[in-house]
C-alpha cells in the first residue's frame, strides 16, 4: 500500500510588472517587477489518489488570481503582496488550509538624467533581488522571512583570516590582508502575524527593514576590518536584530569567492605576492561557504 506524505501544488514563475502612476501626474511613474510562486496545501490528497480535480484548484487559475490581485491592491511592498495572495487562497477555499507565496523583486531604479530622476524610465543596476517567503496557515497566522539575494560585494583590503586551527590537513597560510568577496544572500524571519490586518497595520516596517539590512551589511562589509567571515556575518545579524525589532532572527549564507595571489617570481623574479600582490587569479569553485542564523536571545537566557 502507498500514500502521499506530502503533497503541494501551485504556479510557479509568474512574472508581472506593475506600472504605478502619480495621480497628481500620470507621466510621473514607477515599476516594480517580480517573480511569484504560489503553492498550496489542503485536502488534495484524492487528486493524486483518486484523480479527483474536483479539488484542484487549477495552477492556471492561481496565476490569474495573482494578476487580478496585483491589479486590486498594492504590490509593493513585497511582503503584504505576498500576505494579500496567501490570505485570498486560504480564505476562497474551505478546503485549502494553506498557501506557500514566494516573492522575488527585481531592482529597476530610477534614472538619472541631466542630474535629476526621470519620471519613467529604470536601470537594472545588477542582478541582486528582494525576497519574501510567506506561509498563510489556517489558524496559524502568517509567517514571513524577507531577505536579499545575489548581492555581490568585493573588498581589496581590510579582511585577514589568521589564528585558524592547524594541523597535518592545513596547506592554507595565515593572511593579515586579502581580498574579501562574497555573494550575500541574507534573510530576517519576522515575529508571526496574527493575520492580514496585522501584517497591513505593520506595512510600514517592511521597506525600513530592508533598507536596514542592505545598508548594515554594505557598511560592515566596507569599514570592518574583518577578522573572518564568520565573525563579519554575526556582527551584522546582530545590528540587523538591534534596528528592527519585529525580527526575531537573521540567516545568512555567504559564499567565500576566493582570489589566488599568483607567484611570479619565476620570471626575472617579478615581486606579485604579499605587499607586492596586484594581479590576482579569480576562482569561480571550489568557495568556501559560511552560512549561520542569529536569534535574538530568549528572556529566560539573559
Ligand atoms: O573567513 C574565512 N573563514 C573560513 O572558515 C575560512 N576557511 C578558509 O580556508 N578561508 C576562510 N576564511
Amino acid at each position: 500500500m502507498a500514500e502521499v506524505t506530502y503533497a503541494r501544488y501551485g504556479k510557479d514563475n509568474i512574472r508581472l510588472l506593475k506600472v504605478i502612476r502619480d495621480p497628481a501626474d500620470r507621466n510621473k511613474q514607477t515599476v516594480v517587477e517580480m517573480t511569484v510562486r504560489i503553492l498550496l496545501e489542503g485536502d488534495i490528497e484524492s487528486s493524486y489518489t483518486r484523480a479527483d480535480n474536483s479539488v484542484v484548484v487549477a495552477t492556471d487559475t492561481q496565476k490569474q488570481t495573482c494578476y487580478i490581485l496585483a491589479k486590486q491592491h498594492p504590490i509593493a511592498p513585497p511582503e503584504l503582496f505576498a500576505s494579500i495572495v496567501g490570505t485570498h487562497f486560504i480564505t476562497e477555499y474551505p478546503h485549502i488550509h494553506a498557501a506557500h507565496v514566494k516573492i522575488t523583486q527585481l531592482r529597476w531604479t530610477r534614472m538619472l538624467i541631466d542630474g535629476k530622476p526621470h519620471a519613467h524610465s529604470f536601470l537594472r543596476d545588477g542582478e541582486e533581488t528582494r525576497d519574501v517567503e510567506v506561509v498563510a496557515r489556517e489558524g496559524a497566522g502568517l509567517d514571513i522571512k524577507s531577505g536579499i539575494t545575489k548581492l555581490t560585494v568585493l573588498k581589496s583590503t581590510g579582511s585577514a583570516f589568521y589564528g585558524f586551527h592547524r594541523d597535518a590537513y592545513t596547506a592554507l597560510p595565515e593572511t593579515w590582508d586579502r581580498i574579501l568577496s562574497t555573494e550575500v544572500e541574507a534573510a530576517w524571519r519576522w515575529r508571526r502575524f496574527a493575520g492580514l490586518e496585522d501584517v497591513r497595520r505593520e506595512a510600514g516596517a517592511f521597506d525600513g527593514a530592508w533598507e536596514s539590512a542592505r545598508r548594515i551589511t554594505l557598511e560592515t562589509f566596507a569599514k570592518e576590518n574583518s577578522p573572518s567571515v564568520q565573525n563579519t556575518m554575526f556582527k551584522m545579524s546582530e545590528q540587523i536584530l538591534a534596528a528592527v525589532p519585529l525580527v526575531d532572527s537573521v540567516d545568512y549564507s555567504l559564499p567565500n569567492k576566493h582570489y589566488f595571489e599568483i607567484d611570479l617570481s619565476w620570471h626575472k623574479g617579478l615581486k606579485n605576492t604579499g605587499a607586492d600582490a596586484e594581479v590576482y587569479a579569480p576562482q569561480s569553485n571550489p568557495n568556501g561557504l559560511i552560512q549561520c542564523t542569529v536569534s535574538r536571545k530568549s528572556k529566560a537566557k539573559l
